[in-house]
């Protein structure tokens, strides 16, 4: 911003014009004294007078040039104020964004609401967010806002994004085309840019931000975008963190199953559920039959492999809202929301016969095949707490084991009213 000039010093005009007065004076004294003296005076007046006049003429320019150079100074600082509020309110909206993530309790969440954020934080360009969708690199664009003013590829490798190699943000634009990542389908001749920032936390890379805008112009608003997807990438990183922590807390180790612990957090929460429905919950307890004499047998290692071949049996014959448990050693549970008797009773017998279909290697050798034993409780007929239909179901798989093994066994119904 340029200073206004500094103001000539006044002292000129008075001068002048005290000399003019006296000059004046002098003329209208020396009338009486002579001719020559008096015409002496008034040219001396009148040229200082002309002087001031000049002199007044030059303050009044200088004054326009001042006034003019100050709106010029406002206007300038019109425009830093515009540009210090903008500034201002999009950190403002970096901070809630920050916050609004710091509140986010799993990936889907964080994903949806910066998608939400960055369209706002953003304005003028559009964006897709690209998280890592598996541990090859391959990235999926899952959240996006705004128009493209060129295709990108929906799923890309992190091949195929140079901000990913470089891993710092990449800017290109159709100007020239060797600058733009493989992902990126130019599919216009109307100038554009795009930017793409990666998204990396702890050393992690965990995916990118693809941004395009149209025009010659590189997209003014980038450090903001790096600042947004360094808190996204942080918070991505840091749920992963919580989720695994969770994970380990809630997952039996070998078979990565649940465990006892979040079988009892989650049966009570879904007998709830169901009740509220009005609806029938399935509970389903296997325990490997012979288990001790297999693990003398073939060792405890193949011993294992039975268990982690059973728990993959469960959980590929499961439906998503069903919940598969390790209780612990050889037994495990299924939790069934919303299954019938008849329906729980099929699904029973189809597991029957798949943990004698399994073909299960250890080191290099086809392991004998395993059976298991099945009590099968319903909610609410054989207990309308967890203990209950839990132990219900416990006791109808050791009737199944008195019963011979390898096979299924209901609970007896009780009085409802006492479970
Ligand atoms: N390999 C392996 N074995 C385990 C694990 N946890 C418990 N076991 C074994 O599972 C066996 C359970 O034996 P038992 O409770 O006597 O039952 P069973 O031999 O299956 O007999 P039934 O249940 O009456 O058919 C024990 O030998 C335990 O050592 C494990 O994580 N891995």
């Amino acid at each position: 911003m340029n200073a206004p000039p500094p103001r000539p010093p006044l002292q000129w005009p008075f001068l002048a014009c005290g000399l003019g007065v006296v000059g004046l004076l002098v003329w209208f004294g020396s009338v009486q004294m002579s001719v020559l003296h008096s015409w002496l005076g008034l040219l001396a007046g009148v040229g200082l007078l002309i002087l001031m006049l000049r002199q007044f003429r030059g303050l009044h320019r200088q004054a326009t040039q001042d006034a003019q150079a100050i709106q010029v100074v406002r206007r300038e600082l019109a425009i830093e104020q515009a540009r210090q509020e903008s500034h201002s309110a999009d950190l403002g909206l970096l901070s809630r964004f920050g916050n609004l993530l710091l509140a986010c309790t799993d990936e889907a969440e964080a994903l949806q609401t910066s998608q939400q954020m960055l369209s706002l934080l953003l304005p003028g360009s559009a964006g897709s967010i690209y998280p890592l969708i598996d541990g090859e690199g391959l990235a999926e664009a899952t959240h996006l806002w705004g128009i493209h003013v060129c295709g990108t590829r929906p799923q890309a490798s992190a091949q195929d994004c140079w901000a990913m190699h470089r891993k710092r943000q990449h800017v290109a634009s159709n100007q020239s085309p060797e600058s733009l990542c493989p992902h990126v389908q130019p599919n216009g001749s109307a100038a554009f840019f795009t930017s793409c920032i990666p998204l990396v936390a702890q050393n992690e890379s965990l995916g990118w931000i693809y941004l395009s805008s149209p025009g010659a112009e590189a997209y003014p608003k980038l450090q903001m975008a790096v600042a947004a997807a360094e808190q996204l990438a942080l918070a991505l990183a840091n749920l992963k963190l919580r989720e695994s922590l969770r994970d380990q807390s809630v997952r039996d180790p070998l078979t990565t199953l649940f465990n006892r612990r979040y079988l009892t957090e989650s049966l009570g929460r879904e007998m709830a559920r169901s009740g509220r429905r009005k609806q029938t919950l399935a509970v389903m307890t296997f325990d490997i039959d012979h288990f001790k004499a297999f693990n003398d047998t073939y060792g405890h290692a193949a011993g294992d492999a039975v268990l982690v071949a059973f728990a993959r049996l469960l959980q590929t014959s499961s439906r998503s809202e069903d919940i598969a448990c390790r209780m612990g050693g050889e037994e495990f549970v299924l939790i069934m929301p919303e299954m019938e008797l008849t329906v729980a009773e099929r699904r029973a017998h189809e597991l029957l016969a798949g943990i004698t279909q399994l073909q299960i290697m250890h080191e290099g050798q086809l392991l004998p095949a395993v059976t298991t034993s099945i009590g099968l409780a319903l909610f609410p007929d054989h207990g309308r707490q967890p203990d209950r239909l839990l132990a219900a179901s416990d006791q109808a798989v050791y009737r199944a084991k008195s019963a011979g093994r390898n096979q299924l066994v209901v609970a007896d119904a009780v009085d409802i009213t006492s479970s």
